[in-house]
Order: structure tokens, then C-alpha cells, then sequence
């Protein structure tokens, strides 16, 4: 087989690759739904709105600051919806009295930030967002503007209060409230659960703040606690236990509600995508407690196959678990049973046990019922598990979106997230879950499926590093990736279209051609480092090596207007920040091979009498090399000129290997150690 075989062989098995990818992502975008919301019907049924139970997850207060957790859980308190038909939970993986201390602060700031944002019908109510904008000239003098600075100066007193104590542990010694969290680790502690803050009808301000209930599940060394997945199932038994409302609504702690009226508009059919991706999300609580269409009649009752297949002692201990109380509700959420005003503090004792880490041995917890644990991506897990049911759900995207939140600041925190996601999404290719697995069977509709393939799009990476490095191959092996003449035409033609045509759709939602442009480098990066290292985190979790972990991604709060910017289509997102990660090698060793395939193409220095049925390389492959160049041009300024210090010389120890390929890359280093010195 001759080289120019191997090489189209290559391209070919590249392009299928490509064109199923494409397929797929044509099959999700083939007949978009549009769901209106209708909120003037609602509003005259107030009386009938049910009871949400909101689930705020933490788990790290140094990666994700208290500050920002506090934020989350104001702006779910402070929506438009009857406040004794709501609760927040705060479910602290980190154990930290820091994240409690400031959790009982905020709750005394709600009694004034609730009302003021109902009084004013403020739009945004998380207050870091709304205070970063200052109050308009035209209201000076006014009672607003009065009670605007007061509840401004109060919140600010909040956020000393939360940072004074970041610094200072032992202000939380001296109280009784603290002892439960003495003598903790984050992953060796008991359960905590803390009722913050009581809504028990009062008066005034006292009656307008939802419940706010603290809870940290008992934590052991040598058990595996499932993360973020294991602590949606821990809230689902304490709000059972304590609320038990029918809606159960996710908030992730870096994100908040960006428009008050996110219930009453939108809220009750679920604020569920067609694929449930994390954070911003209702659920019903029976969905999550295992029910399928099939057990319910037309009405919503349970069918009586179902009453005698689920309700039975025997089968609701062996799915539920032991606790006597936790079976109870859950018998009344499947059986829609009106909730009896319980008091929450008569369930901490109940909660206690329901957070045990051995609660859920030999339990359905994670396996069919709740959030399914296996998968790292459990959001996208568990929504197989749904639709596979025969559930359906729809998507809500209002003009105001619901809900917002922080990415990840820096390209190492967000190739780590990629990296975590793609590693979730190869898991559940292989698990019971796999859409690949009965493409025809379960209740999960064809398209449906094809849609969840989607995430198959990860394994591109492999395809898209060949790619990036087979110019600069045929370059140095002079021979020829590209057809010549009309052909090489038909492929420029075809390849500018597709370009016109990812760039008119990006145009449409309202992106520039910068960021058109910046995407283009950022995916080709993110395919070829976080998928490709995720590939290896499930090659080392097959052989048994390592288990695949939940990084949590470091969030920040912004503190001035120019950064607390939504992630909209306005925003910045052209720069690359780089640190000595792994992450960068794949990057840095494409850039080094294609510079050295053109160094050697431009002084001619190609092999030559190699050429073989279709022509040695020339002009198209070079330029192939330049355009690979451009994609991942921030390496090529990073590595070649040195511009900062935040090119860490690291970096350049581990490219060492590739360093012969380039006489300067040589001087570069001299030039990097010498700085060091
Ligand atoms: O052991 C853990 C780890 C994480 N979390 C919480 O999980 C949430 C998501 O973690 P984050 O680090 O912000 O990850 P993201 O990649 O931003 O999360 C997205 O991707 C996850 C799947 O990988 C989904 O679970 C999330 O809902 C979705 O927003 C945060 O509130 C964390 O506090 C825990 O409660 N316990
Ligand atoms: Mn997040």
C-alpha cells in the first residue's frame, strides 16, 4: 500500500467520522419546538400553585465562595411566588461552618431584601447583580432611593460579615450553633442538618422569606459519596422528609434566578430542556421517585397494578430505604397526598438518618430512583433514564433568560469542565443507559435517541488530532492529502460554504465574527486536549487504575460592572489565559509539528522523488498547515514569543521532547530559563 493510500485512507476514515457527527447534529436541530408560556392563566389560580422544593448544591468554600452561594439562595427566595409555598435547601459537600455562618446571615438580610425587591418589583433579584448598576439620578430624594441605600449599605454589611469570617475560624468556636462542625473534614463528618430559617406564616417581613434549611451529609474516608449526584439524592429524602413538595427545582450555587417572575411565567411544565443539563431545572418529584406514564391513569392516580407493585412495605423499603418516615412520604408524593403544615424541626432526627452513608446500601438511591450515579455527568444520565420511561419534557426559553451563572474563568478551569463532561458522556455510552444499547426498544422515541448520540461528538477527538497533524505529515512525507485541479476547486468550495454557513448561524444569535473566529480555536483545542484526556480517564478507569472524578470548577464573583457582564453574545470571550497544565501539551505539540512541516516545506528540504499517484504535497497542503496554525494560534504566541510570564515555564519542560523538531523553540527555552534566573 502506498503512502498516498495510507494517507487518503486516513482522511476517509476522518471524514465518515465527521459526516456521522454532522448527521447527528443535523437530527438535533432538524424541527426546533417553540413553547409559549401562557402566565395571565396562571396568575388567576394562585391558590391552586403547588409547593417547589429548591435544591442548592455547594461543595468547596475556597472554589465556590460563600458570597456567591448566599447570592444563589437570595434570588431563589426573593421570586415572585406565594413564600409559604417554598423552601431552599443548601446541601454543603464541604461541611464548612463558613458556608452555614453565612447562610444565617443571609437569611436575616432576606427579611429586608424580600420585601424590597416585592415592594419595588425589582427585576433581578440576586443582590450582587442588581447592586452592581447604580441607582438612576431621577429617583433622588425618594423613598425608593432611600430604601434602596439602606438595603444596599445591608447588604454590603453581609458581604464584610461573610469575608471577615473567611479569614477567621475561630469566630465560629464560640457559639453552640458551630459544635456540630468541630472536630470535621470535609470527608469524615457526620450528618448536619440546621434549620436556618422557618417561614411559619408570622407577620410582615417574617412572612415573606421561604424556609431555608442548611444540610451536609455524613461524610466516611472509605465510602464513595457520588458528588453532586449523591447530594440531589440526600436532598430529595430531606425535602421529602420536611416539605415534600411535588416540583423539585435544581439551582447550581454559581448560578441564580435572573427573572422574578421565573415560576409564575414559565416555571410549572418544568424548565427542562429536551436533554436535562444540570443546574436551572424542575422535576417532579414522582418522576425522580421512579414512576413511569405507564402507573398513572388518565386522572394522575396511581393505577392499581402500580398501587400493588410499588406501594407495598416490603418493595418501598427495598427501593426507598429503612427510615420509616422517609417511606411515609414517599408514599404521599406518589400518592399526591395534600401535605399536613409539618413543623421542619420535628424531621431533623429523620433527616439524620436519611443522610447516613450507608442509607442507600442495597437501595434503588441512584440506581433507578433519584439521580443515577453512574456517570460523572449525571444530569444527562439521569434524563436518559427519564425520557427511556416514556417521559416527555419541554424547553423554555424566555426573552429574559430564568437563570444565569458564571463560567468557568480561564481556558485550564474551562478544558477541565470539557474534560469532566466528555468523561460523564462516554461513561453513559457504556452503561445501561446507552443509547446505543435497544435503539428500538424502551419508551425513548427514535429521534430522541439519535439526539442523546449526540454525545459520541467527544470521540471526535481522536479524528480532529489526526486532522490537525496530517498536512504537516504529507508535508514532510511530500505526499499529497488534497486532490489537484477542478477537485481541489469542488473541496475549497465546499469547505467555504460550511463556513458561510457555521458563521451565518452564529451571526443569527447574535455573536460576532470575532468570536465566530475565536470559537473556531476554541473547539479545535477543547477536542483535541479536555475530550482526548477524558478518552484516557475512562481507558484508565477500564483497566481498573482510577475511578473517574467530579472536579469541581472554580467559580469567581464579579465585582465591578465591566466583569459582572452576563456570558452574553457581547461578552469578551477572545482571551486565552494558560497555566503549566497537561492540558496545553497536545496544543503545543500540533503547533511545533506544522511549524516544522512548513519551516522544511519553505526551504525545500521535502523528500523528494516521493510522489505517488496523486502527487507529491505543495501549496494546498502547506496552507492546510498555516490554517491548522491559525486555529491554535494562541499556543503559537504563547510558546513562540514568550509574551508573559503566565506561559508557564513547566509547560515548556514537558514539550521538551518535541523541541528537537525546532532549532528555536531551543533559544526560547534559553531564553524562558534565563528569566527564571
Ligand atoms: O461533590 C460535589 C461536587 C459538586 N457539587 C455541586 O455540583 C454543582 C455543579 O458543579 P460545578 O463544579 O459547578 O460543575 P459544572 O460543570 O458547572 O456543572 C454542570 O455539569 C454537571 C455535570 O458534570 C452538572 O451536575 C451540573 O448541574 C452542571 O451545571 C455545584 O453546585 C457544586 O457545588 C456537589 O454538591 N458535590
Ligand atoms: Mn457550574
Amino acid at each position: 500500500m502506498s503512502e498516498y493510500d495510507t494517507v487518503w485512507r486516513v482522511a476517509f476514515f476522518c471524514e465518515t467520522c465527521f459526516s456521522l457527527v454532522c448527521l447527528l447534529i443535523t437530527c438535533l436541530k432538524w424541527s426546533p419546538a417553540d413553547t409559549k408560556p401562557f402566565p395571565d392563566r396562571l396568575d388567576e389560580r394562585v391558590h391552586d400553585l403547588p409547593l417547589v422544593d429548591m435544591f442548592v448544591p455547594t461543595a468547596d468554600p475556597v472554589r465556590e465562595p460563600p458570597i456567591m452561594v448566599v447570592n444563589t439562595v437570595l434570588s431563589l427566595l426573593a421570586v415572585n411566588y406565594p413564600a409559604n409555598k417554598l423552601a431552599c435547601y443548601v446541601s454543603d459537600d464541604g461541611c464548612s461552618p463558613l458556608t452555614y455562618f453565612s447562610l444565617k446571615e443571609a437569611s436575616k438580610f432576606a427579611k429586608i431584601w424580600v420585601p424590597f425587591c416585592k415592594k419595588y418589583n425589582i427585576r433581578v433579584r440576586a443582590p450582587f447583580r442588581y447592586f452592581l448598576n447604580p441607582i438612576s439620578d431621577a429617583t433622588e430624594g425618594s423613598e425608593f432611593s432611600k430604601d434602596w441605600e439602606t438595603t444596599k449599605r445591608e447588604y454590603q454589611k453581609l458581604s464584610r460579615k461573610v469575608e471577615d469570617a473567611t479569614g477567621d475560624s475561630h469566630l465560629f468556636d464560640v457559639e453552640d450553633d458551630f459544635e456540630a462542625f468541630s472536630n470535621t473534614k470535609p470527608n469524615d463528618h457526620s450528618t448536619i442538618v440546621k434549620v436556618v430559617w422557618e417561614n411559619k406564616g408570622g407577620v410582615g417581613d417574617e412572612k415573606e422569606v421561604p424556609h431555608i434549611v442548611y444540610i451536609s451529609r455524613e461524610k466516611r474516608p472509605n465510602y464513595v459519596h457520588h458528588h453532586k449526584c449523591g447530594a440531589m439524592n440526600f436532598l430529595a429524602r430531606v425535602s421529602g422528609l420536611m416539605t415534600n413538595a411535588p416540583y423539585i427545582l435544581n439551582v447550581d450555587c454559581d448560578m441564580y434566578a435572573n427573572d422574578a417572575d421565573v415560576y409564575l411565567g414559565r416555571g410549572i411544565a418544568g424548565i427542562q430542556g429536551p436533554i436535562y443539563i444540570g443546574s436551572g431545572c424542575v422535576h417532579t418529584r414522582r418522576v425522580m421517585y421512579g414512576l413511569s406514564p405507564d402507573d398513572l391513569e388518565v386522572n394522575g392516580s396511581l393505577s392499581s397494578v402500580a398501587t400493588r407493585e410499588f406501594l407495598t412495605e416490603d418493595s418501598l423499603a427495598r427501593r426507598f430505604g429503612s427510615s420509616k418516615e422517609m417511606i411515609k412520604s414517599v408514599v404521599d408524593a406518589i400518592q399526591r397526598n395534600p401535605n399536613p403544615q409539618n413543623i421542619l424541626t420535628n424531621s431533623i432526627e429523620a433527616a439524620q438518618e436519611v443522610g447516613h452513608c450507608h442509607y442507600e446500601h442495597q437501595t434503588s438511591w441512584g440506581n433507578t430512583i433519584g439521580w443515577l450515579y453512574d456517570s460523572v455527568a449525571e444530569d444527562l444520565n439521569t434524563s436518559i433514564e427519564i425520557h427511556s420511561r416514556g417521559w416527555t419534557s419541554s424547553y423554555i426559553s424566555p426573552d429574559t433568560p430564568a437563570f444565569l451563572g458564571s463560567m468557568p474563568q480561564g481556558l485550564p478551569e474551562a478544558l477541565l469542565q470539557q474534560r469532566r463532561w466528555a468523561t460523564g458522556w462516554i461513561e453513559i455510552l457504556f452503561n445501561k443507559q446507552s443509547p446505543l444499547r435497544g435503539m428500538f426498544c424502551k419508551k425513548i422515541r427514535f429521534r430522541q435517541r439519535l439526539a442523546y448520540l449526540c454525545i459520541i461528538t467527544c470521540l471526535r477527538s481522536i479524528p480532529e488530532l489526526i486532522y490537525c497533524l496530517l498536512p504537516a505529515y504529507c508535508l514532510l512525507h511530500n505526499s499529497a492529502l488534497f486532490p489537484k485541479g477542478t477537485y481541489l476547486g469542488i473541496t475549497i468550495t465546499l469547505v467555504g460554504m460550511h463556513c458561510l454557513y457555521t458563521l451565518w448561524e452564529f451571526m443569527s444569535l447574535g455573536y460576532s465574527v470575532k468570536s465566530w473566529l475565536v470559537s473556531q480555536s476554541v473547539w479545535r483545542i477543547v477536542a483535541t486536549s479536555s475530550w482526548l484526556f477524558s478518552i484516557f480517564d475512562i481507558t484508565l478507569k477500564l483497566l481498573g487504575i482510577s475511578e473517574t472524578v467530579f472536579r469541581i470548577t472554580k467559580k469567581t464573583v464579579p465585582h465591578g460592572p465591566s466583569e459582572g457582564e452576563d456570558d452574553g453574545p457581547n461578552s469578551d470571550s477572545s482571551k486565552f489565559e494558560f497555566d503549566g497544565s497537561l492540558h496545553f501539551l497536545p496544543g503545543t505539540f500540533i503547533v511545533l509539528v506544522n511549524l516544522a512541516a512548513l519551516a522544511v516545506f519553505s526551504v525545500g528540504l521535502q523528500r523528494s522523488g516521493y510522489s505517488h499517484g496523486g502527487g507529491g504535497s505543495g501549496l494546498a497542503e502547506a496552507c492546510g498547515c498555516v490554517l491548522v496554525m491559525m486555529l491554535f494560534l494562541p499556543f503559537l504566541i504563547e510558546s513562540m514569543l514568550l509574551k508573559d510570564e503566565a506561559f508557564h515555564p513547566d509547560l515548556l519542560e514537558e514539550t521538551e521532547v518535541f523541541s528537537p523538531l525546532m532549532p528555536h523553540v531551543l533559544s526560547a527555552r534559553e531564553k524562558s530559563s534565563r528569566k527564571k534566573e
